[in-house]
């Protein structure tokens, strides 16, 4: 990517919630600073009026950066040339619908918009996975884009990381800017995995400063894991800015690197490390020099990190299983 022409990025999922935050936050620099960007935004037909009134009222920020916005539903019009792909738009899970139900609608729209990634994107997008289920739904993109390395998939922990962050900092009554080396192991699902052994918190163990395991076990796991349900019984809605703001993050720290002597939790294809099947696309800690991510190695994991991270990785084999046999990837 040179840094002076427009960078296209791509977001689908368009008139929604998350992406009534995420637009305006790419748009007014949060992503990439006074880098001029164009926006390629992507729904289904009948959400295209609803987007409308939100590119009316991009126009209406008067963004400096952003030198064009073109919408559409056709995935391979929207996403030709396109260096980053933020996909937020999903099937939502209905009353009464079944778990393969969800895959299999969900791997509809995956596997069509992976096909069109692979046919129209630049050579060097990155595509990262926001809407549910994240790691499967970024599997499925990946194994239906053969022309794009693997490497340059990804889906999103980052939310959950920031949870952990800033529940960690409550607890011990610290600026969050404090915390460091938060880790999201597995699934973005309540089967996730944030490890206090490996935080620090100015440069100290975490779990060492916490003190007491029951806390991590009882309530700080279960607390970060289920936060999303906790915001949808509060807010009756599921969360969004939070969810805009770690897409960001995500995507910025992806392209301009991650903040020196830190790594920050994304979930990237494995390579076997930390014993978790290859291919599937799990959470690691991670590293980004130069728009390339690395997992960090030589963590240590005692028998509990171990036990939680099998289960979360588990449960990624089988959804993987899953939409193997229902022919997706
Ligand atoms: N990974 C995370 O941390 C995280 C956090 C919060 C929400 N999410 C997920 O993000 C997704 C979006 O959440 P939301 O609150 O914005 O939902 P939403 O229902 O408000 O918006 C989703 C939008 O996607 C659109 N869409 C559906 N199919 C599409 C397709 N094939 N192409 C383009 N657009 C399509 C819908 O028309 C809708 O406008 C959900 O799957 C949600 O579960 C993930």
């Amino acid at each position: 990517m040179s840094t002076d022409a427009p960078l296209k990025i791509a977001v689908t999922g368009a008139a929604g919630q998350i992406c009534y935050s995420l637009l305006f936050r790419i748009a007014s620099g949060s992503l990439l600073g006074d880098r001029p960007i164009e926006l390629r935004l992507l729904e289904i037909t009948p959400a295209l009026k609803a987007l409308e009134g939100v590119v009316m009222e991009l126009d209406d920020c008067a963004f400096g950066n952003l030198v064009n916005i073109e919408i559409g539903d056709d995935p391979r019009k929207v996403f030709d040339g396109v260096h980053a792909a933020m996909l937020v738009g999903a099937m939502p899970r209905k009353a009464g619908m079944e778990r393969g139900d969800l895959l299999s609608a969900n791997g509809a729209i995956f596997t069509a918009q992976g096909k069109a990634l692979n046919d129209v994107a630049a050579d060097d997008v990155k595509v990262l996975v926001t809407g549910n289920p994240a790691n499967t739904n970024a599997l499925i993109a990946m194994k239906n884009a053969p022309d794009i390395p693997a490497s340059q998939f990804n889906a999103l922990t980052r939310l959950d990381h920031n949870r952990a962050k800033s529940q960690l900092a409550a607890k011990l009554g610290v600026p969050v800017t404090e915390v460091s080396h938060m880790t999201i192991w597995g699934n973005h699902s309540a089967t996730q995995y944030p490890d206090l052994f490996n935080a620090k918190v100015g440069g100290k163990n975490a779990a060492e400063l916490v003190g007491d395991e029951a806390w991590i076990e009882n309530d700080f796991i279960p607390t970060v894991a289920k936060r999303g349900a906790a915001i949808i019984a509060a807010r009756g809605l599921s969360s969004a800015a939070s969810a805009a703001n770690a897409t960001v993050e995500h995507m910025r720290d992806w392209i301009l690197g991650t903040p020196e002597g830190d790594w920050v939790s994304m979930a990237v294809p494995s390579d076997g490390s930390y014993g978790v099947p290859e291919g599937l696309i799990s959470s690691f800690p991670c590293i980004v020099k130069d728009g390339k991510y690395e997992i960090v190695q030589g963590l240590e994991l005692g028998e509990f990190s171990r036990a939680k991270i099998d289960a979360s990785v588990a449960e990624l084999v089988d959804e993987r299983n899953a939409v193997t046999e229902l022919g997706l990837i």
